[in-house]
């Protein structure tokens, strides 16, 4: 279980999360929803400790880490999917992938679910990650993460930008990272419908605090219409 209690975190002098408190369960998908800008990418650049300051408490499996370096928080099994991927283009997809392995301090080797996961990738170790298209840099930025062996992965809008037939292969993925790996996902989604169908939770963020939380049976089309609807 990933918990915030009343973590509010800065940018400079410039607060982007005011008093925020939520509950990831263990093993599930908790969905961040909430329109562009309330501070959903805030929220997980806060948990691994990547805005500038943040106060309030924030832990994994009941241990504290708000006051831990970010490495140590990926040594302690979170890893990020980041918008935009964030791939060096330059790198080959072997290194790309084991960068995520770097975070974390353990063995440089990719994971054993990736092949299954994503045969492309291995079919392609030694081209340069600049020449994949967004889904397979997408599925190469997923690989990645999973190279920190983690426990909790933090995935900010996975299928932003990507191809439509694409986009259900990514979803599929997600689902089987959490239901076969037992991975607990952190999913910032603007698409209520694959949220829906993934997630056991979720949280509605408005200026950057939740305004609304709870099972995902809960999520109503009016809480859609009034915290979504540009
Ligand atoms: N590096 C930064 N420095 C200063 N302010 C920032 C920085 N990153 C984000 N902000 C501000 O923090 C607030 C929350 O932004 P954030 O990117 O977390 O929102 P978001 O909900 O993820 O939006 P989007 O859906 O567009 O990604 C915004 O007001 C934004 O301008």
């Amino acid at each position: 279980m990933l918990s915030l209690s009343n973590v509010d975190s800065f940018y400079g002098r410039s607060q982007a999360l005011h008093d925020m408190t939520v509950t990831a369960p263990k093993g599930e998908i908790l969905a961040i929803l909430g329109r562009n800008g309330v501070g959903k990418t805030t929220l997980l650049r806060t948990i691994l400790g990547l805005t500038d300051r943040s106060e309030g408490v924030i832990s994994l499996d009941g241990e504290e880490i708000s006051a831990r370096p970010t490495h140590e928080r990926a040594r302690a099994g979170i890893a990020y999917v980041p918008q935009g991927r964030m791939i060096i283009p330059d790198f080959t997809i072997r290194d790309n992938i084991l960068m995520g392995g770097f975070a974390a301090g353990g063995p440089r080797r990719i994971p054993d679910i990736v092949p299954e996961l994503f045969p492309y990738l291995m079919d392609n170790l030694d081209r340069p990650g600049g020449v994949l298209s967004g889904g397979q840099q997408q599925q190469l930025a997923i690989a990645r993460a999973l190279a920190c062996k983690p426990a909790v992965l933090l995935m900010d809008e996975p299928t932003e930008g990507i191809q439509p037939n694409i986009v259900e292969q990514i979803e599929e993925i997600i689902i089987r990272l959490n239901r076969e790996l037992g991975l607990t996902i952190l999913l910032v989604e603007q698409n209520v419908t694959f949220a829906r169908r993934a997630a056991g939770s979720f949280v509605m963020v408005e200026h950057g605090t939740a305004v609304e939380t709870g099972r995902i049976d809960l999520l109503s089309d009016d809480m859609v219409a009034k915290h979504m609807a540009i």
